[in-house]
């Protein structure tokens, strides 16, 4: 019986596909995929969802692994088992906004993807501030007049740079990681134990 791993579609889906293949599995038949979302490997079933839904999957247990962004663990915090970090998906999240900016009277205005995570790194602060939900191209929310700051994902700073934004505050990195239903840990072990094995091998090779 072979293990069902629910992949994050877009950017993690070609860094995952790389990882695999640096560490030695045929990832032909997820190269050559075309647009379905299930395909069968040598080693597992691979079925592609957007992040949010990858958690569902696992959480559910259709899915018995995982690869997901950091961001999306923090932000939904599923009933899944954060199993180990992924050498790849490597970002930080950052507070950003125009560099002349200040804080209108009353409370910051935040525009972001990622409320409760941006919410939680203010509290934590000390500060109550206003969310106003996006769904992406955040860095247009400063510049348009809707907030204040954002707070996003940043790797190579080119979005923000090229909207004439900056860092304000870094505020933590992270990377893909790879999630495990709780059950499927347990009744699943002989099975699941290579696959996560193979990737462990990976973080500490790297
Ligand atoms: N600029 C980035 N650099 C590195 N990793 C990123 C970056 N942006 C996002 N990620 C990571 O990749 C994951 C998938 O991002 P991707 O942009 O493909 O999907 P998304 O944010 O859900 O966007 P969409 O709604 O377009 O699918 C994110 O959850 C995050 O962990
Ligand atoms: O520092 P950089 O290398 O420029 O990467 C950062 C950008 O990447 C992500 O956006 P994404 O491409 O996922 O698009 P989105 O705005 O639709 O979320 C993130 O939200 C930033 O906008």
């Amino acid at each position: 019986m072979k293990p069902v791993i629910a992949l994050t579609k877009g950017r993690l889906e070609k860094q995952f596909t790389e990882f695999l293949k640096s560490n030695g599995y045929d990832v032909a038949p997820l190269l050559d995929k075309g647009r379905r979302l299930q395909v069968e490997t040598d080693d597992f079933f691979a079925v592609f969802a957007k992040g949010i839904d990858v958690t569902t999957y696992v959480e559910y247990g259709i899915a018995d692994l995982g690869i997901v962004g950091a961001d999306i663990l923090l932000e939904v915090q599923p009933d899944v088992f954060d199993l180990l970090p992924l050498p790849f998906g490597k970002c930080r999240f950052a507070v950003a906004g125009l560099p002349t900016s200040e804080v209108r009277g009353g409370k910051q205005r935040i525009a972001t993807k990622y409320p409760n995570i941006a919410t939680k790194y203010f509290r934590e602060q000390g500060k109550s501030i206003d969310i106003v939900k996006l769904e992406g191209s955040v860095e247009l929310a400063p510049l348009l007049g809707l907030a204040d700051d954002i707070v996003d994902i940043v790797e190579t700073g080119s979005t923000l740079k090229e909207n004439g934004l900056i860092v304000k505050e870094e505020m933590f990195s992270l990377s893909a990681r790879c999630i495990a239903n709780r059950n499927s840990l347990k009744l699943k072990k002989s099975i699941l134990a290579p696959i996560i094995d193979s990737f462990r091998m990976e973080e500490v090779a790297r």
